[in-house]
């Protein structure tokens, strides 16, 4: 559903993404993990097309995105860490012009219950989204994922800044979608969420993917250690545990 081949992105003499090769199928959730500059948002924003490769290609259900950007998009939703709303409409309002905006038109009683089953409480479905917690806006995010009928989702640390709860209740969202079959790829620096809803986390270094693991495979504790391993390691002296 998602690959990258060989994708590379460069900034003058700044390698932010090496040689990422890459492959998430439907119904999978892929976290990528990596310090701050990694290159974790260097291949959301590839994928999303906001970006072009400096070498490689990033495909979406085969379609190489930079080559055929409106079809692609039709089928990705993507959430950044602070989702994008209009402060004075209504949680339902918003949701109802961004699925215009994808071509698909909803009447109340359905946009409700996008809403409603992303998880936002009842009563603050037709309050303006400026009193919202961050936590309901990034269900509202989910609910317009869900009502664009995405088949990829791409998300740049959703759950920073999160209460648990709140986090916990994301999550299980995101485990739902993989459900339905979509395609989830995650850049998140939380270890233990990792662990919960991903299905593999790839570990990122300067650009590099050092290593994938299966967190079916991975206790919490041994993701946490193979993490500061990488981390305290020199670039090339890991070695890849799988
Ligand atoms: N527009 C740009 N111009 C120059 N360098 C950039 C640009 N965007 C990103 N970079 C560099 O590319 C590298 C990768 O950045 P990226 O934002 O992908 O990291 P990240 O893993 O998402 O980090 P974080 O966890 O802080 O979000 C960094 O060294 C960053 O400084």
């Amino acid at each position: 559903m998602l690959e990258a081949c060989d994708l590379s992105k460069r900034y003058g003499s700044h390698l932010a993404l090496d040689r990422l090769n890459l492959q998430v199928k439907a119904g999978e959730i892929f976290c990528l993990l990596g310090a701050n500059g990694a290159g974790k948002t260097t291949t959301i924003h590839l994928f999303l097309n906001f970006i072009k490769p400096s070498a490689g290609v990033a495909r979406i259900a085969g379609l190489d995105v930079s080559q055929n950007p409106d079809q692609v998009r039709q089928r990705v939703a993507y959430l950044p860490e602070n989702v994008a709303l209009y402060p004075r409409l209504s949680g339902l309002e918003n949701l109802d012009y961004f699925s215009r905006l994808s071509g698909h038109r909803y009447d109340k009683t359905r946009l409700r219950d996008f809403l409603c089953r992303a998880g936002l409480p009842d009563e603050a479905v037709d309050r303006p989204v400026a009193a919202y917690s961050k936590g309901m806006r990034q269900k509202v995010g989910i609910a317009m994922a869900c009502a664009k009928e995405a088949q990829v989702l791409l998300l740049d640390e959703p759950t920073s800044g999160l209460d648990p709860q709140a986090a916990y209740e994301f999550s299980n969202l995101l485990v739902k979608l993989a459900n339905a079959g979509v395609a989830i790829l995650m850049a998140t620096h939380d270890l233990f969420r990792v662990k919960e809803t991903g299905h593999r986390a790839g570990i990122m270094k300067v650009g590099q993917l050092l290593t994938v693991l299966k967190t079916a495979d991975t206790s919490a504790a041994d993701l946490e250690r193979i993490y500061l391993d990488y981390m305290r390691a020199g670039l090339r002296a890991a070695e890849p545990v799988s």
